[in-house]
Order: structure tokens, then sequence, then C-alpha cells
């Protein structure tokens, strides 16, 4: 199914806030049809990366491709091509899930049928729901059916499964699964390293705005074991939060 063909190229990408360098230079490729994740503590420069690359945000220098466009030339294509999820003051309070899709559909110019697209994301018991009234995890689902509005080749989700119960970050891990087995390249920041774990195909670490690993999870989990790491009273000898740890040297929750 993966084809290694990189749908998206970032090249030395650096982004300053002023005097603060929050990207330090980073490279790495997304192939085609993965689910790639970005992990690394608050603050490493997740977010900027991901706004860059879906032209929201300016960066300072650096070369990147999506789908071999250039976000310096061709920022209205990119935008066409991929899926963002939108703040939720974006879902206007009076509208039901059916009429913002509608909407959201408008604005793109692509005509959608809303009750398929719910049904995809499993709310269709939601259609005439107010975005208000419904709970962390539907509200999610609902946030991810809005990325696939314009059948995007990329989709980028920032923390989806933050705040939601178990069996809801198990439904979504499910959908995004799904999205990507259909087609879609999935891009993906996470604090979970067992949601990493269990959905990425690779992950970078980004710490300070550097990458200092990139790999399979069950490559970077084996090259620690390799390294004599091992966990106390474990059955399995590391898991994914130990490489996170061992490479950043902090806990992966703090602040
Ligand atoms: N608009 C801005 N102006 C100045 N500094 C900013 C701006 N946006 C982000 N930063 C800083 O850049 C750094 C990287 O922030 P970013 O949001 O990309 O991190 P992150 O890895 O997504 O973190 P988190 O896991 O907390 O979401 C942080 O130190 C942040 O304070």
């Amino acid at each position: 199914m993966k084809n290694n063909r990189a749908i998206i190229s970032v090249k030395n990408l650096v982004k300053n806030y002023d005097a603060f360098e929050a990207v330090k230079g980073i490279s790495f490729e997304v192939y085609e049809h993965e689910i790639f994740g970005l992990l690394g503590p608050n603050g490493a420069g997740k977010t900027t990366t991901l706004e860059i690359i879906e032209t929201l945000r300016e960066k300072t220098s650096g070369e990147i491709l999506v789908d071999d466009l250039d976000v310096d030339k061709d920022a209205s294509a990119i935008k066409r091509i991929i899926g963002v999820q939108l703040q939720a003051a974006g879902y206007y309070p009076n509208l039901n899930l059916t009429e913002l899709l509608e909407l959201f559909g408008g604005l793109y110019n692509v005509n959608i049928n809303p009750a398929e697209m719910l049904a995809k994301v499993n709310l269709q018991d939601k259609a005439k729901a107010k975005y208000k009234e419904l709970s962390g995890g539907q509200k999610q689902r609902f946030s991810i059916a809005t990325t696939l509005i314009n059948s995007p080749k990329v989709i980028f989700l920032d923390e989806p499964t933050t705040g939601l119960d178990p069996q809801a970050r198990r439904n979504l891990w499910d959908l995004i699964i799904e999205i990507r087995n259909n087609g879609t390249t999935v891009v993906i920041t996470t604090h979970y390293m067992d949601e990493a774990e269990q959905l990425c195909d690779r992950v970078a670490f980004v710490e300070s705005g550097e990458i200092i690993a990139l790999d399979t999870p069950d490559h970077l989990i084996d090259n620690l074991v390799a390294s004599g790491f091992e966990r106390k009273k474990e059955v399995k000898k590391a898991n994914l939060e130990d490489v996170f740890i061992n490479l950043t040297g902090r806990a992966w929750r703090d602040n």
C-alpha cells in the first residue's frame, strides 16, 4: 500500500519569531498514504511546522513541497488538496451539523452529501444537532469530517484525541486508519505515545525546533532495546514512551 513517494517534502525549514528560533532547519518527508506523527514536548515547534506546511503561517526560510506544489508559489493550490481542522469558533452556533457541512462545502465550492459525510464519522444520528450539543468525542469526529469535505490528499490533525476517554480515542484511531486506508495521507500530532505507537507508520520526534529521531515506532523501540535499555517489571522491554523520554530527557507530559 505504501510507495514511499514523498507527498510532503520539507527541506531546511527555519522559523524565527523575532530573535527566537522556534524551528531550526528541519528536513523530513511524509510518504503518500502513511500516517505520520510529529511528537515532542510542548513548545517544540510541531504546530508551527504544521501551520507552515498548511500555508497558514509564513516561514523564515526553507523549501516545502506538498504534492509537488511549492508553498511559496502555489499556496492556494495546496489549500485545495489538504484538509485542516477548523477552530471550534468557525462553527456558527445557530447552524446544525448538516447546515454547517453545507456551508463549508459551499466555501470549498464542492457538492457534498452531508448525511454521507456524517455517516463516515458515525454521526448520522446527530444531523440536526448543533455543534455545542455534541460530546467531546463527537466534536472531534465532526471536526475530522470537516477536513474531508474537499476530498483532500493530505489531512492534518493537531492533537485530535486530547481530552477524550479511552474508548472514544480508540474509535477515533479506527476512523483515522480508515481515512488512511481510503487513500488519504494523515499527518498527526499527539502527546500520547501509545497512540503514536498504535497509529503511526512513522514518527518524527521534535525537540527545541530540531528533529532528533525519525523512524517507524518499531525501529525506534528496537534500537532503544538494542542499546541495552530495559524497563523495570514490564513484559515488553521498552515502549515508544521510553524512546521519547530517552531522547528528550524529560517526562513527556511535563510542560
Ligand atoms: N506567534 C508566535 N509568536 C511568538 N512565538 C511563538 C508564536 N507561536 C509559537 N511561538 C513559540 O514557538 C515555540 C513553538 O511553538 P509551537 O506551538 O509550534 O509548539 P508545539 O510543539 O506545537 O507545542 P505544543 O505541544 O504545546 O502544542 C514555542 O516556544 C512558542 O512559544
